[in-house]
């Protein structure tokens, strides 16, 4: 099980996912990002990428999908907050989309 992020490495780490349209959810330790797409079928192509991603690195999000909104969130159950596995799928899913 991999640890949660340590204090150095977060500070950095969730200054650039900030930057790049994420935040911190409001009384929990986790990420949350809204990703819009041209429409329906565009989501839930990329949703069904990410899903098979998500089953590669034995990590998934938490999502809710409508219509071309899709809004995701991520943290680690097994950890209690943000581990490293959090980082590397808002990075794979930020290219993917
Ligand atoms: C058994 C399996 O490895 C675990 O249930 C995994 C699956 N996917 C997971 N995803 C996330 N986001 N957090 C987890 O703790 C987690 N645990």
């Amino acid at each position: 099980m991999p640890a949660k992020l340590d204090p150095d490495t977060r500070e950095t780490t969730l200054a650039t996912l900030q930057d790049g349209g994420w935040s911190v959810v409001e009384g929990r330790d986790a990420l949350h990002k809204t990703f819009k797409f041209k429409d329906f079928s565009e989501a839930f192509g990329w949703m069904t990428r990410v899903a098979l991603l998500a089953e590669k690195m034995d990590h998934h999000p938490e999502w809710s999908n409508v219509y071309k909104t899709v809004e995701v969130t991520l943290t680690s159950h097994d950890v209690g907050g943000l581990s490293e596995r959090d980082v590397k799928m808002a990075q794979a899913i930020d290219e993917m989309a």
